[in-house]
């Protein structure tokens, strides 16, 4: 029986998205442990979430740090101790530094509302009726240096309706997210996704060897 993928959540608010993976883990679909999910934010509900399943949480104030790369290299030297497999953005909405996140490529993902490479960064619901779109929707990407432009891994879509405003948008939005993320997670811990030296390697199980990433560097 392989050893369960060891995950560590990042989150700054709800954490729907984590309790979607939560869910998921319940029925069947997700072999896997949350060993940690950590925020920037004491007051971020998503840790109510984590304590009531039993999972360790981490608060990590940025006020407490000289500056942002010295935050983040505190957040992952910590994240680090739980020895995740694999860490997931849910929500974490902090621009991280790119030194910081190197180790880290190839083993963090992030779930992103829009359809990447559209409207990266924020405001992605505002910028995508600003602009008339006819379809919007979320995606799931490697997290690189690069915000928001690391290799897309999966997206879900969905029609933009007539007098849709932001909330509604986002409102209609999560619960494709909720079906997204999980997804993609268990595709992952089995095995079969990973991201390779040219992009997404589909059914690594196809490969003679595991991928392994070292320091941003794909170790062969
Ligand atoms: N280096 C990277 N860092 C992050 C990535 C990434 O791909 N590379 N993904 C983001 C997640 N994200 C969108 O999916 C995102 C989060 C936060 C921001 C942002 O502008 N944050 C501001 C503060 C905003 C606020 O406090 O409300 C900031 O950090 O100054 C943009 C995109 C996670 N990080
Ligand atoms: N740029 C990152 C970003 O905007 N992420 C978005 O934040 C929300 C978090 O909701 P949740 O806390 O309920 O999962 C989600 O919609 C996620 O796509």
């Amino acid at each position: 029986m392989p050893t369960p993928l060891r995950i560590a959540v990042l989150a700054s608010g709800r954490g729907s998205n984590f309790a979607a993976l939560l869910a998921a883990r319940e029925r069947g679909e997700l072999p896997v442990e949350f060993v940690l999910v950590a925020t920037d934010k004491a007051a971020a509900p998503v840790l109510q979430l984590a304590q009531m399943a039993g999972i360790p949480t981490m608060v990590l104030d940025p006020r407490d740090y000289a500056d942002r790369r010295a935050y983040d290299f505190a957040l992952f030297d910590r994240i680090g101790a739980s020895k995740p497999d694999l860490l997931v953005l849910a929500g974490f909405m902090r621009i991280i530094d790119g030194e910081a996140l190197k180790p880290w490529v190839g083993r963090m993902i992030n779930i992103h509302p829009s359809l990447l490479p559209k409207y990266r960064g924020l405001h992605t619901h505002r910028r995508a009726l600003k602009a008339g779109d006819l379809q919007h929707g979320a995606s799931v990407h490697y997290v690189t240096a690069e915000l928001d432009g690391g290799p897309v891994i999966a997206q879900a879509s969905m029609p933009v309706e007539a007098g849709d405003d932001e909330s509604t948008l986002a409102e209609r939005l999560l619960p494709l997210e909720h079906q997204l993320l999980p997804a993609v997670v268990a595709l992952i811990a089995a095995g079969r996704l990973a991201l390779g030296e040219n992009g997404i390697v589909f059914d690594q199980q196809a490969l003679d060897q595991p991928l392994r990433w070292q320091d941003g560097q794909l170790l062969r």
